[in-house]
């Protein structure tokens, strides 16, 4: 069959995935280390949660027998249990237990009348006439019944996630590790921050930001720093990075300039898969591969750069992951009218918003051209607008995908 070379990023998109046909081999982890990961096996509840029947709040494990019609009653107070302790005995007729919060119920008990409707006097307890109501009693398994199919291959353990899994008592997981990205900064004018600028230079904004969205991406990110334009430097430090990494990422240098260089690095040495895509800004985003690692040329432009690495970047990432690329992405109302320029897909940076009584709606930013730093601080979203839509009204719905 032919190879089309994708000029859409819908195409770039599904290009990506069938390029990278095999995920990270998964490996098996201590629960500790595998926050971050994503897992490679379904989690299957090899115990049920709670593990015991416990109390929900502090007061008195009763036996419901004991309590007359109006739900008062006078008991002796038999033991007391907190959580944690394991020996509890069961109630005899007549008898309360005073419970605490997370405590085992003592066998007997069937419900926990609350601190609040109970009166001490002495070795004894009166419950006032409220006492009835719920029996405030976590039953084993109310949360999770054992065999519980509760996380599927492919999510990611987030903190959440974390505390089931530790909950649930296990002490390693199968997960696939964090795709290993090398990141290169290239341009002449750019400098380390903090650092003197000469007349021309600026700082070098694209590794850390980029760094940091890789890393919130499941990445494990290596600073390969800033290369000058030169293109054998340039060469050399991706090549020793090639064998090492599952991804390399190069910012700038990118388009057609005299001190551009990396499609020519990338058609010498490896392949030059797909160059210039129908996307604005990010056009000179490029892919490809330098000694058999994947790599994907970011343009210089501060926005153009994080559009590229949220788009496709994250789409590498989630491949290496074996993961379905794109699943992050959300349709919500934009809160304004837009009005499109250019044909193919334009990404603009957006706030969501939040009025009380509406549905979330997206505002689109001010936008002055992929130099601009000032809209990428003030967004959390980019609007993702398709080749298909024309100018777009107000409450139409729109592609999201969180910064
Ligand atoms: N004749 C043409 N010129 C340009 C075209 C084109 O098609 N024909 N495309 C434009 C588009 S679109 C973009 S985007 C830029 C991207 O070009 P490069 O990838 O080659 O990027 P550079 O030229 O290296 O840098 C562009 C811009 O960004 C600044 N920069 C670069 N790296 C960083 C960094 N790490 N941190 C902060 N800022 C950075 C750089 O100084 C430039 O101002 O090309 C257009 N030109
Ligand atoms: O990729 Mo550029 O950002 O379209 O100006």
């Amino acid at each position: 069959m032919e190879k089309r070379t994708p000029k859409s990023l819908r195409d770039a998109l599904a290009f990506i995935e069938a390029y990278i046909e095999t995920s990270i081999p998964p490996v098996r982890m201590a629960l500790s280390a595998a926050f971050g990961h994503v897992l490679a096996e379904d989690i299957v509840a090899p115990v049920p949660l709670p593990r015991f029947d416990n109390a929900a709040m502090d007061g008195f494990a009763v036996c419901s027998g004991d309590i007359r019609p109006d739900g008062t009653a006078n008991l002796r107070i038999g033991q007391t249990i907190t959580a944690g302790e394991r020996i509890v005995h069961a109630l005899h007729p007549g008898e309360a237990a005073r419970i605490m919060t997370g405590a085992l119920v003592p066998p007997g008990a069937d419900r926990v009348v609350v601190q609040e409707a109970t009166q001490v006097e002495g070795d004894a307890v009166h419950l006032r006439a409220q006492a009835g109501g719920k029996p405030h009693i976590r039953r084993v398994g109310e949360d999770v019944s054992m065999g519980d199919v509760l996380l599927k291959a492919g999510t990611r353990i987030g903190p959440g996630q974390l505390a089931l899994l530790t909950a649930l008592g296990l002490g390693s997981v199968l997960v696939v590790p964090r795709p290993k990205v090398a990141l290169l900064s290239t341009g002449n004018e750019l400098v380390a921050s903090p650092g003197f600028l000469e007349n021309g230079q600026i700082y070098d904004t694209n590794r850390p930001m980029l760094s940091r969205m890789l890393q919130a991406a499941g990445a494990e990110v290596t600073d390969l720093g800033i290369a000058g334009d030169d293109p054998e430097a340039i060469l050399a430090r991706l090549v020793e990075a090639a064998s090492g990494h599952d991804l390399l990422i190069s910012s700038g240098g990118a388009s057609v300039g005299s001190a551009d260089h990396l499609t020519q690095i990338v058609s010498r040495r490896g392949f030059l898969e797909f160059w210039k895509l129908d996307l604005r800004p990010g056009k000179p985003i490029g892919f490809g591969d330098i000694d058999d690692c994947p790599i994907l040329l970011l343009p210089g432009s501060p926005f153009a750069a994080a559009v590229g690495c949220n788009l496709i970047g994250r789409a590498i990432i989630a491949c290496l992951e074996g993961k379905a690329p794109g699943r992050n992405t959300w349709r919500l109302p934009v809160s304004r009218p837009v009005s499109r320029s250019g044909s193919g897909t334009q990404v603009l940076p957006g706030r969501l918003c939040h009025e009380p009584g509406h549905a979330t709606a997206v505002e689109p930013l001010p936008y002055e051209g992929s130099a601009s730093l000032r809209a990428l601080a003030f967004a959390d979203v980019m609007l993702v607008l398709s080749p298909e839509q024309g100018n777009i009204a107000a409450g139409e719905l729109v592609d999201v995908l969180p910064v």
